[in-house]
């Protein structure tokens, strides 16, 4: 099959969180099903800065109209491995910038609807150019779109062929990676799609009175999935569909939960190399280097092997539960451990976190950046891993937590529970140890951490009952083609 993913991130050219990592994953497990995989990307500076990058060949010249306009692109490709083509949409004055959507100080960039629907006509226009080029170009079985910034592709693509009797898919596919981004923009900003104006009102794109990009996608595409079964059933209700719960309850009927995989290639302990040492379920000497390398390089003070390391990766957002963690600052000041929290994300959760950084420099420690190497460190260095998120439709440190030999703690919300066992209830296979996304039960959860690590033997078992689980993406690919191929 010839698949088209549509997606704003992905590894490891552009990466803001875990849709980069899930669709690079997805994108080669498919490739290495032997299906000839193509991804648009925007031609953000970081991607285009990249050594695979540098070398992109220019394939398409656009004129791509955008309300009363006409603006010029360009779409340059590279290949970084066999079956598996980047199609970059260029046009600096949108994408030549430092980070994909804002700022830290002044927030969303003004003109992200402009943006991202040029990006997406521009894979329609590129589409259709090729579907034009024959056995050469890159006509679609299936055009799979992830997430707001492409939410308005399958869409676009439909009235395109009406408008061109031209066939550019037979199959399109809209994925919700997390349904608290939205693609919200200024009523007015409809204009710039170009669609016909009955799709501006509360069937189409309206939303209270503006509109959103990813009601398109979850109206408009053939298979609506997102990234774990729980998480499909959470969007239908009002506690988590924020908002869009009976938009997305309209098409319950195409909706699927398919839980994210983690690429081997990647996130793999006894290969690692951003790691001082590997090592794997059978011998986990490397671990305990990683645990003393972790601890060195964010200058907290050494810890013996009874007193536990936290770790937590993500961006500082209320999703991740930020509110819980600080709720529960007394636990990481009173006892005999030590925590490192790596992320970026609303100053006042930075500060925060850094405030109660300053008041036991020895025991905790806070960096405030995105850092691959340094989120691969505390995967492995780790003996706990905290995600207390609120709400998480798959999320994918527990699952790198598991491979790593390093226990999550989690709350039990979409993809976490249906990832983690609580080895507390399920003595045989349980893998982590999981709580309700309140304070007072993460409280718990971090006292009965302290037994478990209390108890090497059934501190190790549950080490090996996470090791020994299968995350790879192979099954998930597997999955997602049985659902381009109608089943
Ligand atoms: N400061 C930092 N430095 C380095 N790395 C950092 C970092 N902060 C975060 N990361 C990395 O970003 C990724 C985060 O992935 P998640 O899936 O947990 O969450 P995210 O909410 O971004 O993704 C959304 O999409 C994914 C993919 O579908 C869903 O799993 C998830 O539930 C949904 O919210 C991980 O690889 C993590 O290590």
């Amino acid at each position: 099959m010839k698949i088209v993913h549509v997606t704003s991130e992905l590894f490891p050219y552009i990466k803001t969180g875990g849709l980069a990592d899930a669709v690079a994953a997805l994108g080669a497990a498919l490739a290495d099903k032997g299906h000839e995989v193509a991804v648009f990307l925007p031609g953000y500076r970081a991607v285009r800065e990249h050594p695979d990058a540098v070398k992109a060949e220019r394939r398409h010249e656009l004129r791509v109209e955008l309300g009363e306009e006409f603006l010029s692109g360009e779409v340059r490709c590279f290949s970084p491995r066999q079956g598996l083509t980047v199609y970059l949409v260029c046009r600096d004055e949108f994408f030549d910038r430092r980070f994909p959507y804002g700022t830290a100080d002044r927030g969303d960039y003004e003109d992200n609807a402009q943006r991202f629907i040029f990006f997406a006509k521009a894979v329609v226009e590129t589409l259709r150019l090729e579907a034009g080029e024959g056995a050469s170009g890159c006509r679609a079985d299936v055009v799979h779109a992830h997430d707001w910034q492409a939410a308005l592709v399958p869409l676009l693509l439909r009235v395109a062929e009406r408008r061109h009797g031209q066939r550019l898919a037979e199959r399109t596919v809209f994925t919700i990676h997390n349904i608290a981004f939205q693609g919200i923009a200024p009523a007015s900003r409809f204009a710039l799609t170009n669609l016909p104006a009955e799709l501006r009102g509360i069937e189409g794109l309206e939303y209270h009175g503006q509109i959103s990009t990813i009601k398109a996608g979850i109206l408009f595409s053939d298979t609506v999935t997102t990234v774990s079964p729980r998480y499909a059933r959470e969007i239908q209700t009002p506690e988590f569909g924020c908002g869009l719960d009976g938009v997305v309850r309209t098409r319950a009927s195409v909706l699927r939960g398919l839980l994210n995989g983690i690429d081997p290639a990647v996130w793999n302990p006894a290969t690692d190399p951003l790691l001082p040492a590997q090592y794997s379920a059978d011998g986990l000497a490397g671990k305990a280097k990683c645990r003393a390398a972790l601890l060195a390089a964010h200058g907290l003070a050494p810890a013996e092997d009874g007193v536990p390391v936290y770790g937590m990766v993500c961006r500082l957002t209320e999703q991740k539960g930020v509110e819980l963690l600080l709720a529960n600052a007394e636990f990481f000041l009173r006892e005999d451990c030590r925590l490192v929290i790596l992320g970026t994300g609303a100053r006042h959760f930075e500060e925060a976190v850094a405030a109660l950084a300053a008041r036991a420099p020895t025991k905790i420690a806070v960096s405030l950046k995105l850092d691959e190497a340094a989120s691969h460190l505390i995967e492995a260095g780790a003996d706990f891993f905290l995600m207390p998120s609120l709400f998480e439709p798959c999320g994918l440190n527990q699952m790198y937590s598991q491979a790593y030999g390093t226990v999550p703690i989690v709350s039990e919300v979409g993809g976490l529970a249906d990832t983690v066992a609580d080895a507390d209830r399920d003595g045989e296979h349980g893998t982590g140890l999981t709580h309700s996304p309140t304070a007072a039960a993460m409280a718990d959860a971090l006292h009965r951490s302290l037994a478990l690590f209390a108890d090497k033997s059934r501190y190790a078992a549950v080490q090996q009952h996470g090791m020994r689980r299968d995350f790879s993406w192979a099954q998930a690919a597997s999955a997602y083609e049985a659902l381009y191929n109608g089943i």
